[in-house]
């Protein structure tokens, strides 16, 4: 009797610290005269998305608008009880991601080089790690590098038509198979791999991808915690990938480079770009890299960061570039105006290349551009950007200071979907993209790739393969919206990239008239 009284003093005691531990983690914002919208105890301010009642896009909308109606510039969230800082004022969050970047160079992603090598990547490592991986990866990414790998995208269209000409007649969940278009052009760029997900939708490569994306409820809670206390975890030796991925990915890239190296094989992709940076540590073909001072020696990168890198480039970069062409072709599906006007467009610009779908062609496609503009606004893959304070600092013209390790959340989709940016904000209009509107609207108002130094460093690549897959299938099909698709949209709860329940489907026509003349296909592979 004796034991269990004790023990229940204990327990109340533990319960009272705990509660006691938490009303004074509640008062953070408080504390500091900063205006926080009402929370719960323990979940803050995301149950509903702990608990999957909605979807990240959907609690960044409630936000976004909660702050703007109590007329708010900026204020702090409760990622459970995570004080987190939540500016919406443009000119705040100018200050954050570009003037005072020095202040906020870090995203607070969790890494663990040591335990878990694939998750050192350029998305997620911090300070002078990061700057200078990303001083030497840039000169992958220019326009030069884009041109050189624009065949091996375009010969990915080769499997698209063979799975749209196979699916005549039926709807399809365009969203699977841009995926899997996507995913070949990403595995032949990044690791040099052809993995062909297109003929084949259980190849391992595929299955791997989708599971980054797909997560158990188990897993985004793992990732909550990790994102919480990423210092705590570290010390424990967490990992935020599973062993079977990050041995699946390791062993692809190690046989490919020793393939590589050993048979001397030049391949026009980024694969090759980082085989050079471990050799060299630079891009042979460019005179100089931007290196601020370092040997030759510190330049070079190791076999584990390649294959971080490679990894980061296909997690990156598959899923965020298939989302975009899902939801502009649902647009496109849903408005038959403006679909008929963009392929006239691409018609019109291809007879003036000669009708040779050309990188300058693609380029000059600019009506395509402004579809996939209006697309990136309404549905940014990523609906928040972050950042972490990473030295203390005090918001121009305000009292106000931020902390050093005060994590930051940028509703990024809340501002692309504000009416006083942009009136009747779900309306389709790539209007909005004109030369003459573009230049109307405020700085920071459109960003779906992020903003300042840490910008997305893949843009030119997503939209370089979001144009070709687009281009391809608007040559020769027409798209409309199938009974399957679930209206209204909704959101899906699991995804922290945006995407919807049920899948988009289509119904589609193919136009016999017109079919793309790709560029002569050769052989990528070159054998010095
Ligand atoms: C439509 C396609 C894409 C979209 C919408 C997109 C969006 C984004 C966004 C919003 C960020 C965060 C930027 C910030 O915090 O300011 C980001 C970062 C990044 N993206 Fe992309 N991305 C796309 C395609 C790609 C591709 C194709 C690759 C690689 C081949 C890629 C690689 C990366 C990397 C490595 C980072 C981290 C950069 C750094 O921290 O230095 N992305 N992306």
């Amino acid at each position: 009797m004796e034991v269990i009284g004790t023990f229940g003093i204990l327990m109340i005691s533990c319960v009272f610290l705990m509660w006691l531990w938490l009303k004074n983690r509640y008062s953070y914002w408080s504390n500091r005269n900063i205006w926080s919208p009402p929370y719960t105890f323990i979940w803050g301010n995301m149950k509903s998305v702990l608990f999957q009642e909605c979807s990240f896009a959907d609690i960044t909308l409630k936000h976004y608008e909660l702050f703007k109606s109590a007329g708010k510039k900026y204020g702090g969230i409760y990622m459970l009880w995570l004080p987190m800082f939540y500016p919406i004022d443009l000119d705040i969050i100018k200050s954050i991601m570009q003037v005072d970047f020095q202040h906020f160079v870090d995203r607070g992603v969790y890494y663990n080089e040591k335990a878990d090598p694939l998750s050192a990547h350029l998305f997620a490592i911090e300070g002078k790690k990061w700057k200078l991986l990303r001083n030497k990866l840039s000169p992958t990414f220019t326009s030069g590098k884009m041109k050189m790998m624009y065949e091996t995208v375009v010969d990915c269209t080769v499997g698209l038509f063979k799975v749209m000409d196979k699916e005549i007649g039926n709807s399809v969940d365009i969203k699977d198979i841009l995926g899997r278009f996507t995913t070949d052009i990403i595995g032949s760029c990044a690791f040099g791999i052809d993995i062909n997900s297109l003929e084949n939708p259980d190849s391992e490569f595929r299955e791997k991808g989708k599971a980054l994306f797909h997560r158990s409820y188990l897993d985004n809670i793992k990732q909550f915690i990790l994102f919480m206390a990423p210092n705590q975890m570290k010390k424990l030796n967490m990992k935020s990938l599973s062993d079977d991925v990050t041995n699946f990915f390791m062993n692809v890239v190690k046989e490919n480079v020793a393939y590589r190296e050993e048979n001397n094989i030049f391949r026009k992709d980024f694969m090759h770009l980082l085989i050079q940076l471990k050799n060299k540590g630079k891009l042979v073909d460019d005179e100089k890299l931007d290196s601020e001072n370092l040997t030759d020696g510190e330049n070079t990168i190791t076999m584990e960061e390649i294959a971080a890198e490679a990894f980061i480039f296909f997690e990156a970069g598959f899923e965020t570039s298939s989302t975009t062409m899902t939801f502009c072709l649902y647009e496109l599906a849903k408005n038959q105006d403006i679909q008929d006007k963009v392929r006239q467009e691409i018609k019109r610009v291809l007879q003036k290349y000669d009708e040779k779908f050309t990188y300058d062609a693609l380029m000059n496609m600019n009506y395509l551009e402004q579809v996939i503009n209006e697309t990136l606004r309404k549905y940014p893959p990523l609906p928040t950007l972050n950042r972490v304070c990473t030295k203390d600092y005090k918001i121009p013209s305000s009292d106000v200071i931020i902390e050093k390790g005060t994590k930051v959340l940028i509703p990024l989709l809340g501002i692309q979907r504000d009416p006083d940016f942009y009136p009747d904000p779900d309306k389709f209009d790539p209007e909005r993209f004109s030369e003459e509107n573009k230049n109307s609207r405020p700085a920071y108002s459109f960003m779906p790739f992020g903003e300042g130094p840490r910008v997305c460093i893949g843009t030119r690549f997503g939209m370089m393969q979001t144009k070709v897959g687009l281009v391809a299938l608007l040559l020769n099909y027409e798209f409309f919206v199938s009974d399957k698709t679930r209206e209204p949209l909704q959101y899906e709860s699991e995804s922290f990239i945006i995407s919807t329940k049920g899948g988009i489907w289509l119904d589609f026509k193919k136009i016999s008239s017109n079919t793309i003349e790709l560029l002569p296909h050769k052989s990528n592979e070159i054998i010095h």
